[in-house]
């Protein structure tokens, strides 16, 4: 250890001296420094930080509601309030939920015109399936949007491109309906054998036609389930419990799932060939669109009969009505329509052979209230800024994970500020790489959260685009920056307790503002890493010189023939300015040749400080880079 003229106060700390990985480092005690929690890494780093600069407006009277507070003593609420939209009923007990932390807005059936109309005033939007949520949707809400809540399963209705593109997540209910749809399919499926709905009318009518409606049985009939999901499972079981033989086709299923509830997966060509009756269950995709069309007709058992709970759009109605009419499709139940509401003289709906009910599969009292409870607690918490267990277009991450990479989640967002200001004319940023250095197995390291926080930091700063988890990927794809990642062993001193020793980000193919920055032998890449120590971020190392600076303010990287006095005259100069300096650390090749001394500050020196730094003759280049 060896003292280093500073500040009186200044804790002191000397790393082993050795070529190039020599750092001398000097601690600054500062205030206290709490570490937020992951959720506000992602809160205020991605969803809510972003509410909250777009609204300065809110954020003026906020300060002008703290004004009045503070004179009159009463509680303040200084975090304004969002606004959350729901376009299609939702049940009390979800309002409540979201009426205690949001400003609810509940306007039923509004024209897309309307919708257009409103959206830029809300941070959250809560549908059902007849709310469209467009392209123009998200385009409209001018960067306001951030979570879209579907309270129910299928997200068809929502433009998940347009979403994510526009970083707005995505969230749905998926379970809370699934009994209630898998009833329906049930209840069709009855109705469909026994011609519950065409007997009631007809005795409504005043009729009396008992060999009319003579029914099909169920019992020992094979019904095919085609989509084994949720939805499909518990449609399985009811239908097993009717005494019926149960295939299902899902080229996605697991056979256990199957096996555990005596269902047999067969492919897609023999479902259709041994069902009596068959039941889908699948979502509406680019795959599934009208894949019940001429050609599958063609390949069932004549006079099957088909139950349809799921979406409309994956029957093609003209193929259906010509099965109907020649008789290889002996009856049909449709829940769902390609268009809905049908128009009044769709031939499907008017079908003789045809019952339908208006998407009833979701519609019980007890779906309805678990769904909206479900939803809001998704929107409330994507609000927050946490990650959701049922985002549709983010990855998910767990609580567990989330908690333990907080401290990286911050380090990685750190390094690609800094990593990009290092860079001459900031915008040609290429080629990125990322070094995740670590004890455990590649298995047990999720990094799609720090590669997110790694583009944001890379991205923002030379932009005004808005980066969260949810279009990191794709904004650094449609700016044409190729991410590679690698993964490193540790080499020691760390354990499998902690996730990372130390996460490195190189940019290649670049030119730099500090040459120090350069490493890759001489090859033009800015590098810089950094590492979790006491719970805090640290920058470890720019270029091939290792250092040890805590990542909170700004940073001052200055490069200087390595002489007494250079720390004291720099220090001094900031002193002189004001600027308070929170760390230091001093990384050289070896002693008297060159060093790089990295400063953290907590203001921004004036441009008059930083002139006076550069103009000391033994330093030979600096920068300085806000975080
Ligand atoms: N009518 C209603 O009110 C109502 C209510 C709930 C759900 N639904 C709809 O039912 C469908 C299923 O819901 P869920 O909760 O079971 O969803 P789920 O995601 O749990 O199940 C869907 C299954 O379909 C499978 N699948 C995907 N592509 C397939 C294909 N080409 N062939 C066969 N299977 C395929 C998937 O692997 C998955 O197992 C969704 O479209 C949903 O919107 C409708
Ligand atoms: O996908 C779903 O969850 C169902 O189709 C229910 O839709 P709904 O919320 O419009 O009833």
């Amino acid at each position: 250890m060896a003292a280093v003229p500073f500040p009186a106060g200044s804790a002191v700390n000397l790393a082993p001296e050795a070529s190039p990985a020599a750092s001398i480092s000097l601690v600054v005690p500062s205030c206290s420094r709490n570490l937020r929690s992951p959720r506000h890494f992602l809160g205020r780093g991605s969803l809510l930080h972003s509410y909250r600069e777009r609204r300065p407006a809110a954020f003026r009277s906020n300060a002008a509601r703290a004004e009045v507070s503070v004179r009159s003593q009463q509680p303040l609420d200084v975090t304004p309030r969002p606004t959350v939209l729901v376009a299609e009923k939702l049940g009390e007990a979800g309002l409540d939920l979201l009426r205690k932390v949001a400003n609810v807005d509940c306007s039923y059936n509004l024209s897309p015109e309307e919708l257009l109309a409103k959206i830029s005033l809300c941070d959250a939007v809560i549908v059902r399936s007849a709310t469209k949520v467009t392209k123009e949707v998200f385009e409209a809400a001018n960067g306001r949007l951030k979570v879209v809540g579907r309270a129910g399963v299928g997200i068809d209705n929502v433009n998940l491109q347009a979403a994510t593109e526009k970083g707005c997540l995505v969230v749905n209910a998926p379970t809370a309906n699934t009994v209630a749809a898998a009833e329906h399919a049930i209840a069709l499926l009855a109705a469909l054998a026994r011609n519950v709905a065409q007997a009631n009318a007809s005795v409504k009518s005043g009729k009396w036609q008992r060999s009319k409606y003579t029914g099909v049985s169920l019992v020992d009939k094979t019904i095919a389930v085609m989509g084994f999901g949720k939805v499909g499972s518990e449609v399985a079981r009811r239908a097993k419990g009717l005494g019926m033989h149960v295939i299902a086709h899902d080229p996605y299923a697991p056979a256990d799932r199957a096996r555990a509830i005596g269902v047999e997966l067969v492919g897609f060509d023999e479902a259709l060939a041994r069902a009596d009756y068959i039941s889908l269950h699948m979502p509406l995709t680019d795959d599934t669109r009208g894949i019940f069309n001429d050609e599958t007709f063609a390949k069932v058992k004549k006079g099957v009969r088909i139950i349809n709970v799921a979406r409309g759009g994956v029957i093609d109605d003209a193929a259906l009505i010509k099965a109907l009419d020649n008789g290889t499709v002996a009856q049909a139940a449709l829940d769902v329509f390609e268009q809905e509401p049908p128009a009044k003289d769709n031939k499907v709906v008017q079908h003789e052979n045809v019952i339908v009910t208006p998407h009833l599969g979701a519609s019980t009292v007890e779906a309805q209230e678990g769904v909206a409870v479900e939803i809001a607690e998704a929107v409330v918490g994507a609000l927050r800024g946490e990650l959701s267990a049922t985002a549709v277009n983010a990855p998910m991450v767990s609580s567990k994970v989330l908690t333990e990479l907080a401290p990286y989640v911050s380090l990685a967002e750190k390094l690609g500020k800094l990593a990009v200001q290092l860079v001459a004319g900031g915008g040609g940023v290429k080629d990125v790489t990322i070094s995740y250095t670590s004890a455990r197995s590649p298995d047990d390291l999720d990094t799609r959260l720090l590669r997110a926080m790694i583009v944001k930091g890379l991205v923002e700063p030379v932009s005004n685009a808005f980066i969260n988890l949810v279009n990191a990927d794709y904004v650094a794809k449609h700016r044409g920056i190729r991410i590679s990642e690698e993964r490193h062993p540790a080499e020691g001193g760390s354990t499998q307790a902690q996730p990372l020793e130390s996460i490195a980000v190189k940019i290649s193919n670049v030119e730099s503002k500090f040459s120090s920055a350069v490493s890759d032998g001489g090859r033009v890449a800015v590098a810089v890493a950094g590492r979790i120590k006491d719970g805090l971020p640290h920058l470890s190392q720019v270029g091939q010189f290792s250092m040890d600076v805590s990542l909170e303010g700004s940073v001052i990287l200055c490069k200087q023939v390595d002489q007494p006095g250079i720390i004291g005259k720099v220090g001094g100069l900031l002193g002189d300015g004001n600027v308070n300096v929170s760390f230091m650390s001093v990384g050289r090749t070896s002693p008297r040749k060159q060093a790089v001394m990295a400063i953290g500050v907590d203001e921004e020196p004036s441009k008059e400080v930083l002139h006076r730094i550069g103009a000391i003759p033994a330093v030979e280049e600096f920068v300085f880079l806000k975080l």
